[in-house]
């Protein structure tokens, strides 16, 4: 089975374009007001008109309210919900509520930081495991932070799960071979500056994951 790859914080339609036509199996739009990745609902309607179906849209949050999880489901029609900070009792209930399938994400620094993943066994469709950001960071994620990912080393996954945190076009050969991942995703690593995405950086990721 190929490695399939999740493009995140799209928010031009040059570039998701190329996240599409380089082969992403999901692209991200970010709901998150701090991020310089956040999509006003009406530019996510017009960029989620873009993608084809066979290309899956994840919605970003960190826990959200029904009322944004609704408008953003609406007008990007997401297929998927990645929820950063958010228990596993919401999550459930989002879950169960919206019908989406839903990303847990886990922040990863320490090995006991991979426990969390196992109380969303119930509660979500896959696990996603980014780096922890800094205590005083403005975001949760979205920020090239990378974990040592040998941390994962022999961890009994409790869901089916991807990979990201500090990957780009250079470090994602080696992710995937040393962790065995098979989703990998990514925002800042195909970024020129800080929500701003970069067509050839897109190419590159893209296909260093397809030779990978
Ligand atoms: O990208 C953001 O701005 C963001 C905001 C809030 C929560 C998560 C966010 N991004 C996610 O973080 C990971 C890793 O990003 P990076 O590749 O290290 O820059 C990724 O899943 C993004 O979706």
């Amino acid at each position: 089975m190929p490695t399939t790859a999740k493009i995140c914080g799209l928010s031009e339609p040059h570039t998701l374009e190329a996240a599409i036509v380089g082969g992403a199996s999901h692209v991200g739009f970010v709901f998150f007001p701090p991020s310089p990745r956040n999509l006003e609902f009406s530019r996510a309607a017009g960029l989620a008109a873009q993608v084809p179906a066979r290309v899956s849209k994840v919605g970003v949050f960190v826990d959200p309210d029904d009322t944004l999880l609704d408008t953003a489901i609406a007008s990007a029609r997401l297929d998927a919900l990645q929820l950063h900070k958010t228990t596993p009792a919401r999550a459930a209930a989002i879950r169960a509520r919206t019908g989406r399938e839903v990303w847990a994400a886990v922040a990863v620094r320490k090995r006991e930081d991979l426990g969390a993943a196992r109380g969303f066994a119930q509660a979500a469709d896959r696990i996603l495991y980014d780096a922890k950001t800094p205590d005083n960071a403005a975001l949760p994620g979205g920020m090239g932070v990378r974990f040592d990912w040998s941390l994962l080393d022999g961890f009994d996954h409790p869901l089916p799960w991807a990979l990201s945190g500090g990957l780009d076009a250079a470090n994602v050969t080696e992710a995937i071979r040393r962790t065995g991942a098979r989703t990998v995703d990514v925002s800042s690593g195909v970024e020129i500056a800080p929500g701003t995405k970069d067509a050839s950086r897109i190419a590159a990721f893209l296909s260093a994951v397809a030779s990978a």
